[in-house]
């Protein structure tokens, strides 16, 4: 990837700046594909941890603006030792892609309750556990880790040529706890997007936090000054939720019936009841059978933020298929992911209204669940993925 791109930059083949106040890949508009990846960390040296982070921050550097991971190159170095990239991204353009790292609640105290770097002061509350919800199944094998990268791209082997020479330059220091491939986004960070559908056929991402909200995006998305670690200030919370979608049964559920569910037409995207896909949801409306045109256990509905003390958040998400099941059925769902201020203010009361009230539960299993603490972007210079916090 050190060459010349071979094809035209394009937005969805160019590179977006790495460097900046807010990390990238939260409000960069939502490229197509993803490779999430969750690493538990399998040293104790503080100091090596670190060494790590600013490894990692560099390659990235790299890596996002299409060049190789390491300064030598894929293949340029000695033929007596391993390349410090792994080459399959040479030729490839950046492709748009972002990396996004996360620290996670055992990163501070692990299972054992161990503060194994000296930083379990520094854990903010709004990193605490998640709840367990209704009907939850999660496997703990997918769920959790101490650190995370969201890698997002245009390209699928550009997304996982990142997190591939991220996981070997952490070799002995990290491990991957779990990661999970997404083929096809499902939210629209940016009003210059079309809204792209999710594997239940629906338009999915329309009523979201969007790069253009500024005001929203301060109330809602970042954390500030004064809102407890200040490490913190300038970044934002995940969440992750690896969603199995049992889709061999919502085929057979009439059209109605799924449009109800939602609480819009599946067709343009809008409100029951209403014309446009943008048009503001109206609970006021009546249907000709003179009941509410989005009913009242409408996903829309239960997870609008009038219902949910004003709690907004900004949705990132991926369609996944994991090949098959075993027993003729689609491994597929909804990679969920949302950022937010305060996951608990947040993501926590409207799951909990969804995991409640939800007819969608029908079709729906929850499967995997993470919280991760994203720091705030890194500027030019000596700066690293994590300097505030171990700095
Ligand atoms: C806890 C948060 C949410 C989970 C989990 C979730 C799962 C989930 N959602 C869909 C499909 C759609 N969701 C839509 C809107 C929507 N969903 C959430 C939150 C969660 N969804 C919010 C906050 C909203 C916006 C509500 C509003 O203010 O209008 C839609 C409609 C289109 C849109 O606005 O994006 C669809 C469709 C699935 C399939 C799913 C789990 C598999
Ligand atoms: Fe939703």
């Amino acid at each position: 990837a050190d060459s010349e791109p071979t094809v035209p930059v394009s937005a969805a083949s160019g590179a977006v700046p790495f460097h900046g106040d807010h990390q990238a890949g939260i409000i960069t508009p939502a490229q197509d594909r993803l490779h999430f990846v969750a690493f538990d960390v399998v040293t104790k040296d503080r100091d090596r941890l670190v060494s790590m982070l600013q490894d990692w921050t560099a390659a990235a550097a790299r890596m996002t603006q299409g060049q190789d991971a390491g300064t030598i190159g894929a293949v340029n170095g000695i033929p007596e030792a391993p390349p410090d990239d792994t080459g399959e991204a040479l030729d490839l353009p950046p492709a748009g892609l972002t990396l996004t790292v996360g620290f996670g609640p055992t990163l501070f105290r692990d299972a054992s309750g161990v503060d194994r770097f000296g930083i379990a002061d520094k854990r903010p509350a709004a990193l605490a556990d998640l709840p367990k919800f209704p009907a939850d199944a999660l496997q703990p094998e997918i769920s959790g880790g101490d650190l995370c990268v969201q890698a997002c791209a245009n390209d699928p082997q550009v997304a996982v040529h990142a997190i591939r020479n991220l996981a070997r330059i952490g070799m002995g220091v990290v491990s991957v706890r779990w990661s999970q491939l997404g083929f096809g986004r499902t939210s629209s960070t940016s009003r210059d997007q079309v809204t792209p559908r999710n594997l239940f056929g629906f338009k999915d991402g329309t009523a979201n936090l969007k790069a253009e909200d500024t005001a929203l995006l301060d109330e809602h998305l970042w954390v500030r000054a004064g809102d407890g670690a200040s490490w913190m200030d300038g970044g934002s919370y995940l969440v992750a939720r690896k969603i199995r979608m049992t889709i061999e049964t919502w085929d057979r559920t009439s059209l109605g019936e799924q449009e109800e569910i939602v609480g819009r037409a599946k067709g343009t995207g809008a409100p029951l009841g209403q014309q446009d896909e943008f048009d503001e949801l109206d609970f006021t409306l009546k249907g000709p059978d003179g009941e509410p045109a989005i009913g009242e256990v409408a996903h829309v509905k239960l997870a609008h933020h009038s219902q949910n003390g004003g709690a907004r958040i900004l949705r990132r998400g991926y369609n996944f298929v994991d090949g098959s099941d075993g027993l003729g059925r689609l491994n597929a769902g909804l990679f969920f992911i949302s950022f937010q201020r305060d996951a608990h203010k947040q993501f926590v009361p409207i799951q909990l209204q969804l995991a409640r009230h939800d007819v969608m539960n029908e079709y729906i299993r929850h499967v995997s669940s993470a919280l991760f603490a994203c720091p705030p972007g890194v500027e030019d210079g000596g700066d690293y993925w994590g300097r505030a916090l171990f700095g």
